[in-house]
């Protein structure tokens, strides 16, 4: 199945609340290509998780317009996965369950449907939870879980808000790996909002870097190491040169200052 292309031409989006307006986006026109890794990074309230609902066509933008494969976005698209900050399992379904979710509520559950999420859980490590409930799991698994839902019915475009945001640094590196060659397997467009500089070098095809509010797009950063990424492209001279030409523009733009320069590995930028 062709992954899907997005394009955002002049995009704006207001919001009105309490009888003030905020621009939470201001004219942001972004191209991103069918199977590329595309990462929005700013800093807070800039407007990712703003521009990723009108990706997702779960709002509508003031001004400017949308497209998935060229078509204006009005609707949320069928073809979508979407795994936010918080995995949102159900406590009482198994592993297997929780991934099958959709399928159950569709009542379209198959042997084929089932093999897809075991492999799925296997492609994640998690071959041996399937049964599983998940009080039993850790942080990081259960993100994995929700990436494997996500990802069950060949999604054409994985939308992806901060997921690895709540996991401590190592399993961040671990999920980081998986994501990257779940990615180059499926070859599915993926969209990742987060704030972590070196997150976004490590996983990203390009990097939409955006300002403070009201958010716009200040840079395009491509990001041409070869994909699958694994821990160890970290330590390349092409790594840390690209996180400190990101943390340069953040610089320019007034979002950090002195002694916040990145190191590439830092988890709190
Ligand atoms: N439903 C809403 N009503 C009013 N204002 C909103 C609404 N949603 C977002 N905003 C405002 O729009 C701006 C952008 O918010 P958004 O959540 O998109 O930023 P963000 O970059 O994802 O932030 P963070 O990194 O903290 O999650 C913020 O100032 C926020 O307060």
């Amino acid at each position: 199945m062709k992954p899907i292309e997005i394009t955002c031409e002049h995009v704006t989006k207001r919001y009105r609340a309490r009888k003030t307006e905020v621009v939470a986006l201001e004219d942001v026109t972004l191209h991103v290509q069918p199977g590329e890794f595309v990462s929005l990074l700013g800093p807070s309230g800039c407007g990712k998780t703003t521009l990723l609902r009108l990706i997702g066509g779960l709002e509508a933008a003031t001004r400017g317009s949308v497209q998935i494969d060229g078509a204006e976005v009005s609707d949320s698209h069928p073809e979508l996965g979407i795994v936010f900050q918080t995995d949102l399992l159900m406590p009482w379904r198994t592993v297997l369950d929780n991934v099958l979710l959709q399928v159950d509520v569709r009542k379209t559950r198959s042997p084929q449907t089932e093999q897809r999420a075991r492999e799925l859980l296997a492609q994640v490590g998690l071959d041996g939870f399937v049964d599983s409930y998940p009080n039993e799991l850790s942080g990081g698994m259960k993100q994995r879980v929700g990436i494997c839902r996500a990802l069950l019915h060949h999604p054409r475009l994985l939308l992806m808000d901060e997921p690895f945001a709540a996991l401590d640094a190592m399993t961040r590196d671990q999920i980081s790996m998986d994501l990257s060659e779940l990615a180059a397997s499926t070859g599915t467009t993926i969209v990742f909002v987060t704030h972590s500089i070196p997150e976004a070098v490590f996983l990203s095809d390009r990097i939409y870097v955006m300002s403070p509010r009201p958010g716009r797009i200040a840079a395009e950063v491509e990001v041409s190491m070869p994909q699958p990424r694994q821990l160890h492209h970290r330590l390349d001279a092409a790594f840390t040169a690209k996180v400190a030409e990101v943390t340069e523009i953040f610089e320019s733009l007034g979002v950090l200052s002195g002694g916040q320069r990145g190191t590439g590995n830092d988890e709190s930028e």
